[in-house]
């Protein structure tokens, strides 16, 4: 097999994975890559191949074509020499129910030879509240911090995290992201998959967009949000009756701003996205539009353009 080069940093390299299930690819020629002191977000529609992803890199699954490296090593062949120096966080916990919480996390502890100190870790994430409650008995929130716990305390150098605040409250979710901001701090690199756009915006260093099995699009949260656009100008979004004629409003403003590059979408009923070169008076042609049609928007926003926006229109607005 041949062995990939891992740039220096790179404590995860995936090159050209390819995983099939009933002769569908479903990781389909997945290039990745993952640095130290880094955290790397993988967003994806459902079924895009992020799990599948990530489970080939913590070993849990061979990869059917490719190649896979983790701090250099092989997940699956090399999976003794990796499970001290690796974190991982499940989507379901993967944790056994009959153990009470904080009698779990100080025995994963014991196994390490450099543990975090239990105590703080537990008080940080907040599992002291529910110490000695069985795991079978833990809301899914409090399940949901208990393994972040695991994942993290033998001080790996690379954690896995998949949806790690996913039914998290607010409180929670800030401890996670606190922690995870340390953790890239330590060095560690961080592979977080997550649906929640504005945690990868405010968390990512490096994001990679994954859709039918490959990556489509990567960069750090800047470099992703002024792609396709070209520009960081902000977008103009107005609220009226739906049906409204988008091809004019376009018009109108290619006539009045004397420039091209502008796009008028009904992204909903009733809901308008304007984007291009947008500023103060291209906002007063959208409303002197709005007035020569006799429409009376219920409300006109600006703001840039968001990770959501980016993802919406890398994988478009379908259900999967
Ligand atoms: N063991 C399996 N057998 C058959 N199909 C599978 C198996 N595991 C995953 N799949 C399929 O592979 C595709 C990718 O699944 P995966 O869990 O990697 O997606 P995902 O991007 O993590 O989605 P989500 O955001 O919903 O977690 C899905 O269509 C899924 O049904």
């Amino acid at each position: 097999m041949p062995t990939i080069e891992a740039p220096p940093g790179a404590a995860v390299v995936v090159r050209g994975l390819r995983k099939t299930y009933g002769g569908r690819d479903v990781v389909d020629g997945l290039d990745l890559q993952a640095t130290e002191g880094a955290v790397t977000a993988v967003l994806g529609p459902n079924g895009a191949g992020k799990t599948t992803t990530v489970e080939c890199c913590e070993g849990l699954r061979s990869p059917d074509g490719g190649e896979v490296r983790v701090l250099g090593l092989d997940p699956v062949d090399d999976a003794h020499r990796l499970r001290a120096r690796v974190g991982v966080m499940l989507q379901d916990g993967g944790l056994p129910t009959g153990v009470r919480a904080l009698e779990m996390l100080r025995h994963v502890a014991t196994m390490y030879a450099a543990p975090r100190d239990v105590g703080e870790l537990a008080d940080r994430l907040g599992l002291t509240s529910f110490a000695r409650t069985t795991v079978r008995r833990l809301s899914g929130g409090q399940r949901q911090r208990l393994a972040l716990a695991t994942a993290v305390v033998g001080r790996p150098a690379v954690v896995f995290l998949d949806e790690p605040s996913a039914g998290m409250d607010p409180q929670s979710r800030h401890a996670v992201w606190d922690l995870v901001r340390e953790l890239r701090s330590e060095g560690v690199a961080v592979v977080l998959t997550t649906h929640l756009m504005d945690e990868a915006e405010d968390l990512a260093d490096v994001v990679h967009v994954v859709d039918h099995g490959r990556v489509i699009a990567s960069g750090t949260v800047p470099e992703l949000l002024t792609a396709g656009s070209g520009t960081a100008a902000p977008t103009i979004r107005l609220d009226a009756r739906p049906g409204l004629d988008t091809a004019t409003l376009r018009a109108h403003l290619e006539r009045t701003r004397h420039d091209g590059g502008w796009h008028v979408e009904e992204s909903a009923p009733g809901e308008y996205v304007v984007t291009g070169a947008t500023g103060p008076s291209a906002l007063a042609a959208v409303t002197d539009w709005l007035a020569g049609e006799g429409v009376l928007a219920r409300r006109v926003t600006t703001g840039r353009r968001t990770l959501e926006d980016v993802f919406l229109d890398l994988t478009g607005r379908h259900l999967r």
